[in-house]
C-alpha cells in the first residue's frame, strides 16, 4: 500500500491502473476513444484511428480489410516499411491492419500501437456489426444480389457521377421468359435454384457485382458505369448468351429479355429508367429472348432458342 502527498492509499493495483491511464493519455488512447465513440462507420473509425497513430509514428497508409471489406485510411501510400497486426475481441478475428510508414516499426512503436488498437476493438465491433445489419439491407436474400432499395441509391448515386465527370453510363433491365412454368411445372425450390443460376451468370458476365441487383419476382437489373453504348450491347448480348447455354436454364426452357438504356456524356436529363423500362417492354412484346436497346429500336441481337418459342405457344394454348 502506497500513500499520496494529500493522504490518500493505493493498491498496487490502483497504481497499475494509474500507469497504464498515464500510457494510454500518452498514446492519445482516451481522447480516441471518445472520437470513436462519435461514429459507427468503418471507414470514418479507420480515419480516426490513423490519425492517432500517426502521433506515435507518421504513417503513409493504413489498410484495414474485414470480412465485410477493405478500407484504406484517407490519403494512404506507399511506404518503405511494412507492419501488420490481427485485431482481435474476445478470440473473434474483427479483421488486419496493415500500416505502411517512412519510419521503421521498432518494438516500443509496435507495442505503442498495440495498445492504441486495443482501445478500438469495441467501438470496431460494433461498427462491424452495424455495417453487416446494413449490408443485408440491401441485399436480396435468395440471390445475395443487391436489392431494389440498393439500386435505387446506386442508380441515383451512378447518374450523379456521371453528371460531374461526363462520363458515359449503362442501366439494363433483365426479365426472365417463361420462369413461371418452373415453378408451377417442377416446384417452387427449383424455381429458387433457376434464379440463382441467373444470379451466377450475372456474376460471371460483370464482376463489379456491386453493381447487380435482383429487384424481386424474375427482374433483374445492372448498371454499368463508364461504358459506351456499344459495350453495353455487347455486355447484354454475353450475359443473354449465358444464360441461353446455362444447363439449368436450358432445362427449363427459361431465357430473358433486356431492355438496355444509356446515357452519352452530352444526354444527361433523360430519364434512364424509364427508357430501359420502355426498351424491355418492347424486347418481351416483340417475341421475348431479345435485347432491345433505347429508342425503341429493338434489335434481334440474339434469337430465342426455338424451344423457348414452343413452350410459349402451348402455354398460350393452355390459357
Ligand atoms: N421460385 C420463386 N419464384 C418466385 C419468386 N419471386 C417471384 N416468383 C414467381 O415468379 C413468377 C414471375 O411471373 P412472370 O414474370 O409472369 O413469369 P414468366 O413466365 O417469366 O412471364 P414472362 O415474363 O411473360 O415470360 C411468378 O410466378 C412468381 O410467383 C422467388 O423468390 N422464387
Amino acid at each position: 500500500m502506497w500513500q499520496d502527498t494529500a493522504g490518500f492509499n493505493f493498491s498496487s493495483a490502483d497504481l497499475a491502473l494509474d500507469s497504464q491511464l498515464h500510457e494510454l493519455a500518452d498514446t492519445g488512447a482516451i481522447s480516441l476513444i471518445s472520437q470513436l465513440q462519435t461514429t459507427l462507420d468503418l471507414q470514418q473509425q479507420l480515419d480516426i484511428f490513423a490519425m492517432h497513430a500517426s502521433r506515435i509514428l507518421p504513417l503513409t497508409a493504413l489498410n484495414l480489410r474485414t470480412a465485410q471489406g477493405h478500407f484504406a485510411a484517407a490519403g494512404s501510400m506507399a511506404g518503405q516499411h511494412q507492419y501488420h497486426t490481427e485485431l482481435q475481441l474476445e478470440q473473434h478475428l474483427l479483421g488486419q491492419l496493415s500500416y505502411q510508414s517512412n519510419h521503421p516499426f521498432s518494438s516500443l512503436v509496435q507495442r505503442q500501437l498495440l495498445l492504441l488498437e486495443s482501445e478500438w476493438l469495441y467501438a470496431l465491433r460494433n461498427a462491424l456489426l452495424v455495417n453487416r445489419l446494413q449490408q443485408m439491407a440491401l441485399k436480396d436474400p435468395l440471390t445475395g444480389l443487391g436489392n431494389r432499395r440498393f439500386f435505387d441509391d446506386s442508380y441515383s448515386k451512378a447518374i450523379q457521377l456521371a453528371k460531374r465527370h461526363q462520363q458515359p453510363f449503362a442501366l439494363l433491365l433483365l426479365d426472365l421468359d417463361n420462369f413461371k412454368q418452373v415453378n408451377d411445372l417442377s416446384g417452387h425450390s427449383t424455381g429458387d435454384q433457376v434464379l440463382l443460376a441467373v444470379a451466377d451468370c450475372m456474376r460471371e458476365t460483370l464482376r463489379a457485382t456491386d453493381s447487380l441487383f435482383r429487384f424481386g419476382g424474375d427482374e433483374f437489373a445492372l448498371l454499368l458505369q463508364d461504358q459506351d453504348a456499344d459495350h453495353a450491347e455487347l455486355i447484354a448480348c454475353r450475359l443473354q448468351q449465358k444464360i441461353n447455354q446455362h444447363p439449368l436454364l436450358n432445362l427449363h426452357q427459361v431465357g430473358c429479355s433486356i431492355g438496355l438504356a444509356w446515357l452519352a456524356a452530352e444526354q444527361q436529363e433523360r430519364d434512364l429508367f424509364h427508357q430501359a423500362d420502355e426498351a424491355l417492354y418492347q424486347a418481351k412484346t416483340t417475341g421475348k429472348g431479345k435485347v432491345a436497346a433505347e429508342r425503341l429500336s429493338v434489335k434481334g441481337l440474339s434469337q430465342p432458342r426455338s424451344g423457348i418459342n414452343k413452350v410459349s405457344a402451348s402455354l398460350a394454348a393452355a390459357s
